[in-house]
């Protein structure tokens, strides 16, 4: 059936869906005859669908372009889909909490038991080290779940309307939400919005990191002092400049615009995994004289954790607010060295004899240099960590794989990011030839 509402072509299909997709959507294939009227099948994205429901969607075809305008600024988007009826559910569907589900493109599997999106993220991370890590059985450990999995995240980013209220964006779009809280935001982060939004907010965003050992908060932009006033009703101790959070019973001071993890209760998880990852099985006094690179090392979590057990850490980092942040946080630690550059420039020059690396990079991965130097130099060990399982897959298979340097010894799926389609993972690798 196809109706026409003010411009919009709207056609329902009933389908069964598919597999979900690596962005957590599950997948309907539709048959569409065109103009000519030649039949053929399309493959579609479904929101807040699971494989194996009977379900009516809505597809609603993107706005072509407008008569006159130049085509070549023209940019295809894919149709909006949305689940009319559910017919058939599956076993794994459960009520999302959240109102804006399914609109917001803040999470996609929040309609999926807990225990399950683990067990899809584990298959996720499978498939990639198959088929892009070309791994024949890799080493993949179970999904380490976050122990509560709403009201994780530390940070969030708002958008602000043009009414200045701040919420979240619709998928696909830039529609702000209307949002009285968010399921997977830190409590104080709610409470925190509840303030923000009885007040009009600059456009284009408010930025909200709260920390988990203390009441501070970083706010940008900065706030009135009726907005600080009322935030320490609420017991909120809005900061400045910097704030502070504790890791590993270590305190690490983080500026509004430096890189930390956003779970602190799983990043614990992780820092442990990473120690153990370049530690583990090893003499107390080989380990004491180390040296290992902490590269993209961000406010210098793991070097700052490494520091107290090994002779030297090197930590790398090219955000200059970062590198601020990591020099107050180990400025008590004679035996590490911060050096502010791009780990790809300052990798291939490093003169020392490196006993293991920390290698955290953003959702891009290593850039060929890094690799190469990793191989041309191996290592004992590298702790690999990744937030996006197809560039880690692709990372391992050069340096496993084609260049053979190293061995595989354990990819660890780790939930920093419950709810959505995201994946962390702590791979652990050893030099082939010792
Ligand atoms: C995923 S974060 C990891 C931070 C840190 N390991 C942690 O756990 O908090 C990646 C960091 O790499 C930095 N970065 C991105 N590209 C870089 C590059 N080419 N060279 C050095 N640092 C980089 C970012 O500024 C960010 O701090």
């Amino acid at each position: 059936m196809t109706q026409i509402q003010e411009e919009r072509t709207i056609t329902y299909y009933t389908v069964e869906l598919g597999a979900l997709s690596r962005d957590g959507h599950a997948t309907a294939e539709i048959s569409e005859q065109n103009e000519a009227g030649e039949v053929h099948t399309r493959l579609l994205q479904v929101p807040a669908g699971l494989p194996g429901e009977r379900v009516t969607i809505a597809v609603e075809a993107p706005p072509t372009p407008r008569p006159g305008r130049k085509r070549r600024h023209w940019k295809q988007r894919p149709p909006r889909v949305w689940i009319t009826e559910l017919h058939e559910t599956s076993p794994l569907r459960i009520q999302a909490p959240c109102p804006v589900f399914g609109t917001c493109g803040g999470c996609q599997i929040q309609h999926m038991r807990y225990t399950a999106q683990l067990e899809w993220k584990r298959e996720v991370v499978h498939q990639l080290l198959h088929e892009v890590g070309q791994f024949t059985d890799p080493p993949l450990l179970d999904t380490v779940a976050c122990d509560d999995p709403w009201h994780y995240r530390n940070h969030m980013r708002f958008s602000v309307n043009r009414e200045g209220q701040a919420g979240l964006t619709a998928r696909g779009s830039h529609r702000v939400l209307p949002l009285e809280e968010c399921p997977i935001a830190h409590e104080q982060i709610n409470r925190a919005l509840k303030v923000v939004n009885q007040h009009v907010n600059p456009r284009p965003q408010v930025l909200i990191r709260c920390a988990t050992a203390n009441n501070q908060m970083l706010i940008q932009p900065a706030q009135s002092e009726e907005v600080r006033q009322q935030m320490a009703e609420q017991g909120i101790e809005i900061q400045a400049e910097t704030m502070e959070e504790v890791l590993g019973g270590q305190s690490f001071r983080i500026r509004p615009s430096s890189f930390f993890q956003t779970n602190t209760a799983q990043a614990e998880k992780m820092a442990r995994m990473v120690l153990d990852g370049l530690l583990a099985d090893q003499p107390e006094e080989k380990i004491r004289q180390m040296t290992v690179v902490d590269a993209y090392c961000g406010v210098g979590t793991f070097a700052a954790l490494l520091a107290p057990h090994v002779g030297k850490v090197i930590a790398i980092e090219e955000s200059a607010s970062a590198i601020k942040d990591a020099q107050w946080n180990m400025r008590a630690v004679e035996h590490v060295e911060i050096i502010k550059g791009k780990v790809e420039d300052m990798l291939p020059g490093l003169s020392a004899r490196i006993d293991g690396f920390v290698i955290d990079p953003p959702r891009a991965g290593c850039q060929s240099t890094v690799l190469d130097a990793l191989i041309q130099n191996p290592v004992a060990r590298i702790v690999y960590v990744s937030c996006d399982p197809s560039t880690l897959a692709r990372d391992l298979n050069i340096l496993c794989n084609v260049s053979q340097a190293y061995h595989l010894r354990s990819v660890q799926p780790l939930d920093m990011f419950p709810q959505t389609a995201h994946i962390e993972n702590v791979a652990v690798l050893e030099r082939t030839t010792l």
